[in-house]
């Protein structure tokens, strides 16, 4: 059977309307793809702390938690993810990417020029279509 995995992304919005992407490394699953930051929920968590806990490990800043965007399920190949994406806004300090092979503050109309993970695509297309 395959695993079941619960994942949490942010989708940070700056003042110019941009959204802060992030590039998946060669040595990571899903490599090579791009994501909202964030990651799985541990036991105990709600998806906000974890969400919380993820940005300050892998991008050395914090956040603050804001709406829910969507709720996807998607089933690769060898794992199921479900996505919970939240809108957020930096509170402290610049993301740097720790793990990650690059970051990017993207145009939230140009979010399709990337080649981001399956799991993110309704996502992605409602923050685009918004206003
Ligand atoms: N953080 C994040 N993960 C995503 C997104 N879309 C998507 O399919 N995923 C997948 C990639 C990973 O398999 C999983 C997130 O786990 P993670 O961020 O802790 O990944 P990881 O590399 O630490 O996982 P692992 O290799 O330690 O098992 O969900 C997304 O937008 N953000």
């Amino acid at each position: 059977m395959k695993k079941n995995v619960h994942v949490v992304g942010a989708i940070i919005e700056n003042e110019r309307q941009e959204i802060f992407c992030a590039l998946r490394s060669p040595d990571m699953t899903l490599a090579n793809y791009w994501e909202f930051p964030g990651g799985k929920i541990e036991v105990g968590e709600t998806p906000e702390q974890a969400l919380t806990r993820e940005i300050t490990e892998e991008f050395n800043c914090s956040i603050k938690v804001g709406e829910k965007v969507e709720d996807t399920t998607y089933e690769y190949e060898k794992f199921i993810v479900r996505l919970e994406t939240y809108k957020a806004r930096l509170l402290k300090g610049i993301p740097v990417a720790i793990e990650h092979a690059e970051t990017r503050w993207v145009p939230r109309k140009e979010l399709f020029e990337l080649n981001f993970a399956p799991a993110d695509i309704p996502a992605v297309e409602k923050i685009m279509n918004e206003k």
